[in-house]
């Protein structure tokens, strides 16, 4: 077992089975997690996971607290990790700023999140602490607070950030990787993870978004129309077209085909991504993380993105649409 600390921030549905996974590793006592809406449930019960890969009506109990400073206080010695499994959604206080009561010098800043672009805020304000970018395939929903719903596979990708970072950052995610994999995951220690990040942004660029909208799940989506499937691709490559324009020449249209199939080759209904549960349940997107940052390299690189420029407008309004509680009737 690891001696680790770790804080993780954000006590949704990938915190809880990432919780789940790490509890394999690592005592659970060393695992405090911060919640929000759902912190009574959790500190009471702990999580209740459901998955198809693991089993069900599995238990886990981490510390649950209700503040970064509260879990600072619990663990006076400093975390070894705090992984960020909030949305990447920055409001007027950043979420690198929350973290920062439970930061020290060791403390290794892991971002579990989708999304591009999405590290240089935490580098900005922590120059000298050890940065992990996780890219994370593991389909998961809160279906009750506390209670998370998880299908298909855990795959995560990791790696520093950025790639050419000292030997003991290095160290620091080949442990977390073994961690992962300790507790069944399949965990991956890449050289430059950016290209990983690049090739799941086809996938949430494209189908969060679209089902966010839509209201489908990503298979129901493909089957809505004849010319669905065809245009959801069209929306791939633009991505794929930005990712090779920032030099990730690897990012070409096999990518496509292979990122297409593993949705394309599930079952119906299909999977429910986290942007289309977030528009479900009223919440914000992470829209400017997924959407917005890529178009913005584009524009910068001259990349023509129509398809990814009307879903961003288009759930730019849904997101506002959000803040304004009389939208549908007019008011
Ligand atoms: N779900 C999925 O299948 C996958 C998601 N991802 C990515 O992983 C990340 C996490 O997604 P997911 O787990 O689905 O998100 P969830 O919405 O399920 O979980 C996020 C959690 O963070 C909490 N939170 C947000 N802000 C704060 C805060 N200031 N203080 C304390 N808690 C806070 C939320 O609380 P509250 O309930 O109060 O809002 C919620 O419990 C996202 O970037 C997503 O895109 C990646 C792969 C798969
Ligand atoms: C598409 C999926 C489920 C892959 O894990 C995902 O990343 C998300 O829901 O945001």
């Amino acid at each position: 077992m690891s001696s680790s600390k770790i804080l993780v921030f954000g006590g949704g549905s990938v915190g809880a089975v990432l919780i789940y996974l790490l509890s394999k590793a690592i005592d659970i006592s060393n695992v405090v997690v911060v919640c929000r809406s759902n912190y009574d449930s959790v500190a009471q019960n702990g999580y209740t996971i459901d998955s198809t890969v693991y089993g069900t009506g599995l238990n886990v109990k981490p510390i649950a607290v209700r503040s970064v400073k509260e879990a600072a206080h619990v663990c006076p010695n400093g975390f070894d990790y705090i992984c960020l499994t909030t949305k990447a959604i920055h409001g007027d206080v950043s979420q690198a700023e929350m973290i920062r009561p439970a930061v020290s010098s060791r403390t290794m800043i892991c971002l579990a999140q989708n999304g591009i672009g999405i590290e240089k805020p935490y580098r900005d304000i922590f120059p000298d602490n050890p940065i992990a970018s996780i890219v994370v395939y593991m389909p998961c929903t809160q279906t009750a607070p506390g209670v998370v719903s998880h299908t298909n596979y855990a795959k995560f990708m990791l790696g520093t950030y950025p790639a050419n970072s000292p030997s003991e950052h290095l160290s620091a995610v080949d442990q977390l990787t073994e961690m992962l994999n300790h507790g069944g995951a399949t965990a991956v220690h890449e050289k430059d993870v950016q290209l990983a990040r690049w090739m799941k942004l086809l996938v949430n660029g494209a189908y969060n978004p679209i089902c966010a909208l839509s209201r489908l799940r990503d298979v129901q989506f493909l089957g809505s129309s004849t010319g669905a499937h065809a245009f959801l691709r069209k929306v791939m490559s633009e991505i794929a077209s930005i990712a090779r324009a920032e030099g990730f020449k690897e990012v070409d249209e096999s990518v496509v085909d292979r990122q297409l199939g593993i949705s394309a080759g599930r079952g119906p209904p299909g999977v429910e991504p986290s942007m289309m549960a977030d528009a479900l349940a009223g919440s914000h997107l992470e829209i400017e993380s997924i959407v917005g940052n890529a178009l913005r390299i584009a524009q910068s690189r001259g990349v023509e993105c129509p398809r990814l420029e009307t879903i961003y407008y288009l759930a730019k309004g849904l997101d506002m649409s959000f803040e304004i509680p009389d939208a549908l009737q007019g008011k």
